[in-house]
């Protein structure tokens, strides 16, 4: 185990330097998709490339309304925190929305006691790290225009550490694929899931409407446990 892991109780106690510079859940399994009619949205049929796709995804995400965005961030805290794999201790990554993405901020506040919300810091090698993150503690924005806790990713957690990743993503479907920005940022840091079982548990957390019918799938895409949004929440299946 890592100077940086272990079982956190309240405040982690791994050295993390400072910078010097700047439950009613109605749960749909891929087996058993799709559910009976949802709420919300009608779904895309997807354009035939990665980019068009993100980009009408993303188009669709940002026109959300303000009133939509509120009750939804509530409705997928309450998905995540039923989720039948919450670990009950352990470091939780999560992180900070941007473009129009689903906000944590109400998973958050209700974490249960055992896990420590962390946000993802982008490191030079190109993986992410985590970092333990609560309301009030220093913030830098990364190279994205993207608040990061002002730490040194290189003493910051890895993914192996995690006990449950929450990823944003563009797009997702029903057997729990996920579409990114395009960085390959999660692949990368996530790419040891491809052989071995959780954890980290990986969980996609979208609004409902980024689903689309149907992926298109690259050798590098790594799949996740789940999927949660306003409307449904996704379980892959162990079988595909
Ligand atoms: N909230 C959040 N944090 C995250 C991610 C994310 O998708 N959402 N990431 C997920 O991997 C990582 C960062 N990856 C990113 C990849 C591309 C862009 C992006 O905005 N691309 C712009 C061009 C930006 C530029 O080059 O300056 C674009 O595509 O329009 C942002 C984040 C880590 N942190
Ligand atoms: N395991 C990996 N090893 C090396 N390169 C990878 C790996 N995973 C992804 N990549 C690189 O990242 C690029 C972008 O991948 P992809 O389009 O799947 O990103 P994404 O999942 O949408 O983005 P993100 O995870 O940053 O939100 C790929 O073209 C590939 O070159």
């Amino acid at each position: 185990m890592s100077a940086a892991s272990g079982k956190p109780d309240g405040r982690p106690a791994f050295p993390l330097e400072p910078r010097v510079q700047g439950r009613s859940a109605r749960i749909a399994t891929a087996e058993t998709f799709p559910p009976s009619p949802q709420p919300g949205p009608p779904r895309v049929s997807p354009p035939p490339d990665r980019t068009a796709l993100r980009q009408s995804l993303r188009e669709r995400r940002r026109a959300l309304p303000a009133a939509t965005r509120i009750a939804a961030a509530e409705a997928l805290a309450e998905r995540l925190l039923a989720l039948p794999f919450l670990p009950a201790s352990g470091y939780v990554g999560g992180y900070w929305a941007m473009d129009g993405e689903i906000g944590l901020h109400a998973f958050q506040l209700r974490l249960p006691p055992g896990l420590v919300y962390c946000l993802p810091l982008l490191h030079a090698d190109g993986s992410l790290r985590f970092a333990p993150w609560r309301a009030g503690d220093p913030l830098v924005t990364n190279r994205f225009g993207i608040p990061e806790p002002d730490l040194h990713a290189e003493g910051a957690l890895r993914a192996e550490d995690m006990a449950m990743v929450v990823l944003p993503l563009v797009g997702f479907d029903p057997a729990c694929h996920r579409l990114g920005m395009g960085g390959g940022w999660y692949d990368r840091s996530l790419a040891f899931r491809q052989h071995a079982a959780p954890p980290p548990w990986l969980v996609g957390a979208a609004f409902s409407a980024q689903q689309v019918d149907a992926l298109p799938q690259a050798a590098w895409d790594v799949r996740l446990d789940a999927v949660c949004c306003e409307h449904a929440t996704f379980l892959a299946s162990t079988t595909g």
